[in-house]
């Protein structure tokens, strides 16, 4: 049967974006549908505004550090219209740029809502049509998920609606420990907000090495925000002008915006999968084998809609993988073993490989080799951050397993780190290599003393 598109994909965003121009690159005719803004949600509502806002509340610890170096910056004075403005004008730049990348690869963009009709075919939704297509690629992606029992009235926001708001509230109360509602505290923080955080259990960023989260809360207090753990939201109401709080211990916060930054759902609800026998965990996450293939053959899916490491560089992997393996002749899988993570935090973390409990727990004998400094350039600044860098190295081998560390530049140290680390380098390995001075990476090649790993108490 001929179908009108090789590949029909659901959802213009990282995956969705790769996998049509990978597809169209090996010459397959495609298809890609939108519903919002084509780019998704790392382009329009997540990496890039974040980092962007990221890189504007820094500026308040630099004009803080600078008189140490000389600098008088009298009168610094920050407007959030002007911000959330230029952001948006960059991110409609980088959406036509995705548009345009799409055309030269000859791909065609539907701007409407998709649903998958039978195990061919899909229907678009604002034209009220049917088109086939030989494989769907369904790369939703994902919402960001609220307690509506705690905020029936939905008063709180998500993270898409920070980046529209009509003023930088003054106060502003989140929900969460997780990357989106640390990285969003910081900011605000430094906005000039007053920020609460309140979160349900005890350890931050609870997938993260231990020490390192423990080092996050430390730094988050530090950075004046209010840190309330083992509570959650009881009910949200509204009291005049402010927005009110209680939480389950009976304490009752006013402020003016409250943030839900608890997780996100995978977006799968009115696709219509399931009639094409597609499977879902209780999640509503879409259940796929190691080539993105569904329990329907015909239908693939990949991306935060699939709920694994949901992050925008596994989502571009795999990706390549499914155009290679499906029309590239050259069947490809992820490796999903050494994925970098970065928590865009003041001072930020970066991650790679495993942490010091996991080790322990797969029964590795490790020794760790840690350095927890006050970097060169906050000296004269007067700040008292400190960096901790962690490497685990297995005691048998010599292998480094992990590395982990937290301060100014973490994230683009653990990116070149996490070539050492899948490389599966040693410690040895790591100690050949001459330092590069001064930097405070240097201390990855120096670093001498150790100490046996220890389980989590
Ligand atoms: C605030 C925030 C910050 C983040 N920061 C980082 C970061 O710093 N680093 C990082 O690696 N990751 C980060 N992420 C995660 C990252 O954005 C996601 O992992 C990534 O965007 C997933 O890509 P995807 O293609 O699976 O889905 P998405 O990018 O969400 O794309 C899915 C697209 O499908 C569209 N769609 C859905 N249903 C339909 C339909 N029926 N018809 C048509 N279109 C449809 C949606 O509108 C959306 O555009 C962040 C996420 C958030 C929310
Ligand atoms: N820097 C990055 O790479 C980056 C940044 C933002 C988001 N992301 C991606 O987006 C995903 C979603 O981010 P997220 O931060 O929303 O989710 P998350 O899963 O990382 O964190 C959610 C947190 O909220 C806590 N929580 C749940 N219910 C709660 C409640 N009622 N009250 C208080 N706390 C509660 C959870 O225990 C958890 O710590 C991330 O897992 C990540 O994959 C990545």
């Amino acid at each position: 049967m001929a179908y009108d598109y090789d590949l029909f994909v659901i959802g213009a965003g990282s995956g969705g974006v790769r996998a049509a121009n990978r597809s169209a690159k090996f010459g397959a005719k495609v298809a890609i549908a939108e519903q919002a803004d084509v780019g998704g949600t790392c382009v329009i509502r997540g990496c890039v505004p974040k980092k962007l806002m990221v890189y504007a509340s820094e500026f308040n610890d630099m004009i803080g550090d600078a008189a140490g170096y000389g600098w008088e910056i009298p009168d610094a004075r920050f407007d959030w219209a002007t911000l959330r403005d230029r952001i948006q004008t960059e991110l409609g730049r980088l959406s036509s740029l995705y548009i345009k990348g799409l055309e030269g690869n000859g791909v065609t963009l539907f701007q409407c809502r998709a649903i998958v009709k039978d195990p061919h075919t899909v229907h678009l939704a604002s034209e009220n049509r049917d088109v086939t297509a030989e494989k769907i690629l369904v790369a939703a992606g994902g919402v960001p998920f609220r307690d509506d029992e705690a905020d029936p009235d939905r008063l709180g926001i998500v993270s898409d609606d920070v980046f529209h708001l009509d003023k930088r509230p003054d106060r502003l109360v989140v929900a969460g420990g997780g990357y989106i509602a640390i990285e969003f505290a910081h900011i605000f923080a430094r906005l000039g907000t007053e920020v609460t955080l309140v979160y349900r259990g005890h350890r931050l960023l609870r997938a993260f090495d231990r020490e390192i989260s423990e080092r996050v809360e430390q730094d988050l207090i530090a950075s004046g925000i209010r840190y309330i753990p083992n509570t959650i939201f009881a009910r949200i109401d509204r009291d005049g002008d402010d927005k009110t709080v209680e939480l389950t211990t009976g304490e009752v916060l006013r402020t003016d915006e409250i943030l839900w930054a608890i997780g996100r759902r995978p977006r799968t609800s009115g696709l219509g999968l399931e009639d094409c026998g597609v499977e879902k965990t209780a999640n509503g996450a879409v259940i796929v084998d190691q080539d993105y293939r569904t329990a329907c053959p015909s239908i693939f899916s990949l991306g935060d809609v699939t709920d694994r490491i949901n992050l925008t560089p596994v989502a571009i992997r795999e990706a390549m993988a499914f155009a290679s393996t499906q029309f590239g002749g050259e069947p490809k899988r992820m490796d999903y073993r050494h994925v970098p993570k970065a928590v865009f935090c003041q001072p930020p973390v970066g991650s790679v490989g495993m942490t010091e409990d996991e080790c322990l727990d797969e029964g590795h004998r490790i020794d760790v080799f840690e350095a927890d400094f006050r970097p060169m350039k906050n000296v004269l600044a007067g700040n008292d951050k400190r960096m901790l860098m962690k490497l685990i190295v297995d005691a048998e081998t010599d292998r480094v397993l992990g590395c982990h560390m937290v301060g100014e530049a973490a994230p683009e140290m653990v990116q070149i780190a996490a070539i050492a680390v899948k490389a599966g380098l040693t410690k040895a390995q790591f100690d050949e290599t001459c330092a590069l001075h001064p930097t405070s990476a240097e201390e990855l090649v120096t670093l001498s003393s150790s100490r046996p790993g220890k389980a989590s108490t």
